[in-house]
């Protein structure tokens, strides 16, 4: 985030002075944004950089406990230097926040400089799981830093100490948030993809009941339970990928026409990266815990690999904007392009159907059977109906309001239902996108085409409600999508090893016994449990102080 931070943020001149030293490993950075009072608040930072003209430098200073930087990673012990953001107050006016480069600790023996305090927050979530990373704490005492250490791509201090804003949208000091989030999105596919791949391998291994006539018992994966809350789990490892790629291609677009001064996808981008990076943490982490439980007992093993995937993955969940405070950005973005609707303002990129207004308040949909629903031009309808009628409903309600952000305040718990249906439209709608296109591989195609459906129908059958209280689908309708889902399940069983496979993660890399490539589990069970540390001694250490004086009381009691 250092990087990304000063090739967003600085100068050319920064940059060339600047990037170099960062991809040599010659300074390390980190990015000191948020504080202990406040994270999701960006706005309401407190520490300050305050320009002093007499010696052409920022005070930078930590006026409370609360404004002491908390959380950074890579701050605690490692970094050199910290993309830093603070109040910028020049001319007795404070202009809000700013990015700085703030070197922290001496590159001649890393001690920590003048001024500057700092250390690692302590331990977090999952005994160790992402301890290896040095989340820190940072306090400033009027640490000085030169003028040019601020980052003046989007407004500049002279050597006056004027305050010149340049022509570009104060919105681009988000932009490394923008950057991150957007790969998260993709990320979400990888930890999942790998908890799925451990899940359904092992459910083709492990065996419980059903044998008849001394013949084999059943492969779990054979239950339809176990193939309802696992596919569905799979189809959505394909989904965040093909929607991962779509994001990382718009956000490609938004930074294309950012440096032709084109600001007009800037919201579009925002929205998205936002809403698909609160979306899809949040699918990720639960699946990883539900792919746990399918794994019964030895899920929760370490060894199974995904007590620690799923402890390094949840913070996911927080970091990089929490996930409800981003779904609501999402929805204020909803309320503005609804209300544009009547003032003839067109919609445009993932909001276009918005645009359908007249037709998606009153359609009717026509799924008749339960095959209708393989029919994409009516998955894609029953979502965007949904979606847009659950976001005109908020809007109406919030216009009932004495004004609009006491109503947004009121009706937050229907936005965040709203955002996440918008969402998840864009997710279906990449991914029958993707199922469009030319696909290599002989029957890859049919077997997207049923993850696709699997997909939908699910988040279909998960979120009836909304398709019920909108009037988008009749229950009838929701009942024939969950029938076809049943059956969509039947036509993913033959080929899901297959699919999961198809992610070629090695065993190293999948750190499961579980979910090994050979299916040869038991033995490696066996074998891990031996490596236990508890195994080093027979008799355990703490035999003599604490079992043995209880064991033998026990011993004379029984002889009297
Ligand atoms: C063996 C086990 C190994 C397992 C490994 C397995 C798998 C991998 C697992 C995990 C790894 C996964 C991924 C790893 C990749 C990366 C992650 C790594 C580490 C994470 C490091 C984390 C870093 C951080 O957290 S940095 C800090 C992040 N902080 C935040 O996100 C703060 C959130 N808050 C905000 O963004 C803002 O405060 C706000 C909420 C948007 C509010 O802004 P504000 O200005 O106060 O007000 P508004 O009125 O709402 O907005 C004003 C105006 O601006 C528009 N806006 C807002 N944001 C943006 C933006 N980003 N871009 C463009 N425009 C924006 C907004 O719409 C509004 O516009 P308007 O005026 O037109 O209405
Ligand atoms: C592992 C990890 C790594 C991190 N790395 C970095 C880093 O490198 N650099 C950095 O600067 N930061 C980092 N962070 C900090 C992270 O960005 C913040 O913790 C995150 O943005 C959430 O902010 P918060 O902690 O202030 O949560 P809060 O905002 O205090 O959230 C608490 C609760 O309040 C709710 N809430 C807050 N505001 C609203 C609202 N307006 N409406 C409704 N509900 C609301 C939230 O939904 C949540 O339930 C990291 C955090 C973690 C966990």
């Amino acid at each position: 985030m250092f990087v990304p931070a000063i090739k967003g943020q600085g100068t050319e001149e920064q940059q060339k002075k600047w990037l170099p030293l960062a991809y040599k490993f010659q300074i390390i950075g980190c990015y000191a944004q948020t504080e202990l009072g406040h994270g999701s608040n960006v706005q309401g930072l407190e520490t300050t950089a305050t320009f002093d003209p007499m010696t052409d430098e920022f005070v930078i200073h930590s006026p409370t406990l609360t404004s002491s930087k908390w959380w950074p990673g890579g701050l605690g012990k490692a970094s050199t230097h910290a993309v830093v953001y603070a109040r910028l107050i020049t001319e007795g006016k404070d202009y809000g926040i700013h990015g700085f480069i703030v070197q922290l600790r001496s590159l001649e023996d890393h001690s920590p400089l003048p001024g500057v305090t700092l250390g690692d927050i302590g331990g977090k979530f999952g005994s160790g799981a992402y301890n290896s990373m040095d989340n820190g704490v940072l306090r400033f005492d009027h640490v000085r830093i030169p003028r040019d250490q601020m980052l003046m791509r989007l407004s500049q201090v002279t050597r006056e100490g004027k305050y010149v804003q340049s022509d570009v949208p104060k919105q681009l000091l988000y932009g490394t948030m923008v950057y991150v989030r957007q790969s998260i999105v993709a990320d979400a596919s990888k930890a999942l993809s790998r908890a799925v791949c451990i899940a359904v391998r092992y459910s083709a291994i492990r065996k419980q009941f059903g044998s008849q006539d001394g013949g084999p018992e059943t492969q779990v994966l054979n239950y339809r339970t176990q193939q309802s809350r696992l596919f569905p789990l799979l189809a959505s490892a394909y989904a965040f990928r093909f929607v991962g790629d779509w994001l990382n291609w718009l956000y490609t677009d938004v930074t294309q026409k950012l440096e032709v001064k084109d600001y007009s996808t800037l919201q579009e981008a925002h929205a998205c990266t936002a809403g698909l990076k609160a979306v899809t943490t949040s699918a990720t982490a639960d699946a990883i815990e539900e792919c746990r439980k399918l794994c019964g007992g030895h899920g929760y093993l370490n060894s199974s690999g995904l007590p620690e995937l799923f402890a390094v993955y949840v913070p996911a969940c927080t970091y990089e904007g929490d996930n409800v405070v981003l779904l609501l950005q999402v929805a204020r973005i909803l309320m503005k392009t609804v209300s544009q609707l009547t003032s003839g303002k067109q919609p445009v990129g993932t909001m276009a159907y918005m645009g359908k207004v007249q037709h998606l308040m009153q359609s009717k949909c026509a799924v008749k059977t339960a095959e209708d629903w393989l029919n994409p031009a009516f998955i894609q309808e029953a979502f965007e109906a949904r979606a847009l009628r659950m976001a005109v409903n908020c809007a109406q309600n919030i216009g009932q309001a004495s004004n609009q952000e006491e109503g947004f305040y009121e009706r937050s718990p229907d936005l965040l239902e709203a955002a996440v249906a918008h969402i998840q439209l864009i997710i279906v709608t990449k991914f029958i996108e993707k199922v469009h296109q030319d696909i290599p591989g002989h029957g890859v195609k049919e077997q997207l085409q049923n993850l696709c459906n699997v997909y939908a129908l699910y988040t279909l059958h998960k979120h009836l409600g909304d398709f019920l209280a909108t009037g988008s689908l009749t229950p009838k309708q929701g009942a024939l999508a969950n029938e076809q889902l049943g059956k969509l399940y039947a036509q993913v069983r033959p080929n899901a090893v297959a699919l999961v496979d198809a992610f070629n993660y090695t065993d190293h890399y999948l750190g499961s016994v579980l979910g090994r490539y050979d299916g040869n589990v038991y033995p490696a069970l066996y074998e891990e449990a031996w490596k236990d540390p508890l195994n080093e001694t027979v008799v355990p250490e703490g035999y003599h102080e604490y079992l043995r004086p209880l064991l033998k009381q026990q011993l004379k009691l029984s002889r009297l």
